[in-house]
């Protein structure tokens, strides 16, 4: 079981992101709540919740899954929710070199819920923003704005 909650351990998010298409587009793609788990490496309890994933192509997209098979693979090792929320930013980057990325993770921990402290319910929200957004029409503000629209 830990080798398959693990088996993101030396791997690259980025290579995740294997289905890569040439299209002109320069309008924001969006990936809403796609439910994550992964593991706290401090307490080795999981963390889980929904991630939202924004970025403006720069002549290039990706095959939506694989923005998700990224993100799982990120998770698939001992975390922090902040770490991931970057590594997953810069897997898109890297892989596209869009104009600019932004992704948001909302989680609950369980080492704050069923242990520790106690808290349970309370949700840990973590975002990362890259890029340089070159044509100007769009930052990281509005990146994230767009992205939380109906949450
Ligand atoms: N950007 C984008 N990707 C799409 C769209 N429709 C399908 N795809 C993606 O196109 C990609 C095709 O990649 P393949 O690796 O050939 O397909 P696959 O083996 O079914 O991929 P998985 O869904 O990851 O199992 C997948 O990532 C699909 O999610 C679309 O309208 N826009």
């Amino acid at each position: 079981m830990y080798g398959e909650l693990f088996s993101g351990v030396g791997l690259d998010p980025k290579d995740a992101i294997d289905a890569v298409f040439d299209e002109e587009s320069a309008d924001p793609v969006i990936l809403r709540n796609v439910s994550f788990y992964s593991v706290c490496e401090h307490h080795l309890l999981p963390f889980f919740g929904s991630a939202s994933l924004a970025y403006v192509p720069n002549g290039r997209i990706a095959g939506i899954s694989k923005l998700a098979r990224s993100l799982d693979l990120a998770c698939r090792r001992p975390q922090v929710q902040e770490r991931l929320t970057g590594q997953v930013a810069d897997a898109i980057l890297t892989a596209l070199t869009p104009q600019g990325v932004a992704v948001e993770l909302e989680a609950e921990h369980l080492c704050m819920a069923m242990r520790g402290i106690q808290k349970q319910g309370a949700r840990v929200v973590t975002t990362a923003v890259r890029g340089e957004f070159p044509d100007g029409r769009w930052d990281g503000n509005s990146l994230l704005a767009l992205l939380r629209r109906d949450s």
